[in-house]
């Protein structure tokens, strides 16, 4: 299992494990919060190899979608002259870890063919004290993870992944710990991983029961609702799509970006997005934001599909779509 917070570098670690030959059969689940996945066409697996799960938070749907999910892959994958070797879930960044490990581990059918090998969690090194500070689902990943892998370290200072390695040996003292890019394939990659401790993970969810343990999750109800954009991760987080059917201004929607960012940067907990721009016809332009840090955007060689609308995803603290759409409005018709 592949967890840690919204926009710690899950897809991309996973990119680059992917390609490594040792890993060539491993199919990947995902699971995206928000009203439409994006990660399936940023990450670069062949579709056969990939399931995504179905829109909405994975700790609270999970036992069923997550049981299908293997399901399915174990349907598509019959017959197939290589036999897959190893499964990795790729979490949403709001997940509770705990009731996927328990269906991982307890659910029959998927026990008797899976065992669970490894949980990395991936810590942001700009953002990941205050997100530790802010988000009780980071520290419940980070607490449940036997491999913590710190990404972003090009980007902070010495000072600040110092004070975030301190910060984790304090909340999981037993886990191993690696920096993004270094040695972050070795061990998902060993056959048969070492030995792990599966009851410490159970351990760590007793002490943290779901919604309990710092209130704000409390108010969960086991309603829909997050599959709109009022979610169940309390009040303050919404999830929805700004989308537009036209090709946008990429100069605009850049001027938009950093206007956002420097208002409400902290509260923009993820930002990404595939856009269909009029300066790069043809080349859709994916973006990321974590917080107050946009990462540069990068550029996909060809449309995944035949959707080539401007699709952005938007994960807030009490930023509405209304606030995000009409100031793209103003920002999009601009001409570079
Ligand atoms: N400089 C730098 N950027 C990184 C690193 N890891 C990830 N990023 C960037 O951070 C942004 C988010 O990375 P993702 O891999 O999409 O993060 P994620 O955890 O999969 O995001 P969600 O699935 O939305 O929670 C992207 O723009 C990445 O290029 C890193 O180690 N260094």
């Amino acid at each position: 299992m592949l967890t840690g917070f919204l926009g710690s570098g899950k897809t991309t670690l996973l990119n680059r494990l992917l390609a490594r030959p040792a890993l060539r059969d491993t199919a990947v689940i995902i699971n995206e919060f928000g009203e439409v996945g994006l990660d399936h066409h940023l990450l670069e697996q062949s579709a056969e190899d990939m399931v995504l799960l179905a829109n909405g938070c994975i700790c609270c749907t999970i036992r069923g979608d997550l049981v299908e999910a293997f399901d399915r892959l174990d349907r598509r994958l019959a017959g197939q002259a290589a036999p897959l070797r190893r499964v990795v879930i790729e979490t949403t960044g709001l997940a509770d870890p705990a009731p996927i490990l328990h269906t991982l581990m307890s659910e029959p059918e998927v026990a008797r063919r899976y065992r669970l090998d490894h949980v990395a969690a991936t810590v942001d090194a700009c953002n990941g004290i205050d997100t530790l500070d802010r988000q009780e689902e980071a520290v419940k990943q980070a607490a449940v993870a036997d491999l913590l892998v710190l990404t972003k370290t090009d980007l902070a200072s010495a000072a600040q992944s110092e004070a975030l390695l301190h910060r984790l040996r304090a909340i999981n003292p037993g886990a191993e710990l690696v920096r993004a890019g270094k040695d972050d394939g070795d061990w998902l990659a060993a056959p048969d991983g070492r030995p792990r401790d599966v009851r410490r993970w159970l351990r760590a969810e007793a002490h943290e029961a779901h919604g309990d343990a710092h209130g704000h999750l409390a108010h969960h109800g086991h309603g829909h609702e997050h599959h709109h954009d009022r979610t169940r991760h309390g009040d303050r987080i919404r999830s929805y799509v700004v989308t537009r059917d036209e090709p946008v201004s990429w100069a605009g929607v850049q001027r938009w970006l950093a206007m956002l960012a420097t208002l409400r940067g902290p509260d923009l907990l993820r930002v990404k997005g595939i856009l269909n721009v009029v300066e790069h016809p043809g080349t859709p332009v994916v973006i990321h934001g974590v917080q107050h840090v946009f990462h540069p955007h990068s550029f996909l060689p060809a449309w995944p599909d035949g959707d080539r609308r401007t699709r952005i995803v938007f994960i807030t603290r009490d930023v509405e779509r209304d606030l995000v759409d009409d100031t793209l409005r103003i920002f999009e018709r601009r001409q570079p």
